[in-house]
């Protein structure tokens, strides 16, 4: 692991001694009739892997674009490393990483001409050899950009933005598009980085990747934060860490208040037939609920349970799923 947590005040201005990674304070950005951004406070302290988690057009991008310099918002505060963009910039370009969701890298250069572009940016960084062989691309070095596959494009992406041994890394949806494999690889560098002590901010609307790589997650719906906490605050909160789903042969009314009245049973809802429960104590609560069902008549066509997770967690706080956006 080439990178280690920088200790001391280094002559290129480098502490790990910084208060906050990033500050966000009253951020909002519109864009025509749109508010992308509305009203986001968000503080990352260093060395945490922060996740912004949301459906599509929730203003994860945006808020990321904005914390990047690469978007202005229309109002607000933003603070990385204790800097701000205005007075700050290029200090902050040399601290900071970015893998954007789609980069466009010239398909004529070869993977290791790219990485060493993007190392000439940087006037401190990781080896390009060292980053090539952390991306899994040594195969790859030789060949052109234009040839290599979508896994091999992310890969690459996540070299460049690690090249100049960045204090705090971007990473905007870094698994979208990869194999299960890749996927794979690219939590274990991520947990590297997290090793090493290094700040990463990260947008995904995959659940399993945000409570695998988070120490705390923000999730976003419409612009604001809804819900902010460690996944396993997060998922507590649902009320309880099961989730009893079932559906009825017929459409048929239940007795909700006959099930809510079970102990264990926290809540009820019920999203296109199907009856949903949190429930903590489920091998207690189940077979009440299967003697409430049956002392109701009605027949059961599914019934499963499973762990609750943040997927559970936008349900409640919204009523809809994260992945029908
Ligand atoms: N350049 C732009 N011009 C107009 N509208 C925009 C622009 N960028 C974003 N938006 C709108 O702002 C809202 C937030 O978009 P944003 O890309 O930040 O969401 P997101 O949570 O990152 O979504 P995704 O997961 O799909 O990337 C959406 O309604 C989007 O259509």
């Amino acid at each position: 692991m080439p990178l280690t947590a920088s200790q001391n005040i280094s002559s290129d201005g480098r502490s790990s001694a910084t208060v906050r990674s990033l500050l966000l304070r009253g951020l909002r950005k519109t864009y025509a009739d749109v508010v992308a951004v509305d009203g986001v406070d968000l503080e990352v302290m260093p060395g945490e892997c922060f996740g912004l988690l949301g459906p599509n057009g929730a203003g994860k991008t945006t808020t990321i674009e904005i914390c990047e310099g690469l978007t202005a918002p229309d109002s607000g505060t933003v603070e990385l490393l204790e800097r701000n963009w205005n007075s700050h910039a290029n200090e902050l370009r040399q601290l900071i990483g970015i893998q954007l969701q789609e980069t466009q890298f010239p398909d004529k250069l070869t993977v290791e001409e790219t990485v060493l572009l993007f190392r000439s940016f940087f006037h401190r960084g990781v080896a390009v050899d060292e980053i090539i062989r952390m991306a899994q691309l040594d195969e790859k070095r030789k060949s052109r950009v234009g040839g290599l596959s979508g896994g091999q494009k992310q890969r690459l992406a996540m070299a460049c933005a690690l090249v100049g041994d960045p204090e705090l890394l971007f990473l905007d949806e870094p698994t979208t598009g990869l194999d299960p494999q890749a996927r794979r690889h690219l939590w274990d560098l991520v947990d590297d980085l997290k090793k090493a002590g290094r700040t990463i901010i990260l947008t995904t609307h995959y659940m399993d990747e945000a409570e695998r790589l988070c120490d705390r997650i923000a999730i976003m719906d419409h612009g604001k934060i809804i819900a902010l906490g460690t996944p396993q605050q997060l998922i507590a909160s649902v009320g309880g860490e099961h989730i009893v789903e079932f559906a009825l042969g017929t459409d048929t009314n239940v007795d909700v208040a006959s099930l809510t009245g079970i102990p264990g049973v926290q809540s009820h809802r019920v999203d296109a037939g199907l009856h949903q429960l949190s429930v903590s104590e489920l091998h207690t609560a189940v077979p009440l609920i299967f003697a409430s069902l049956k002392g109701q008549g009605l027949a059961l066509s599914e019934f499963r349970t499973h762990s609750a997770t943040l997927e559970d967690v936008f349900v409640g706080l919204t009523g809809r799923n994260l992945r029908d956006e």
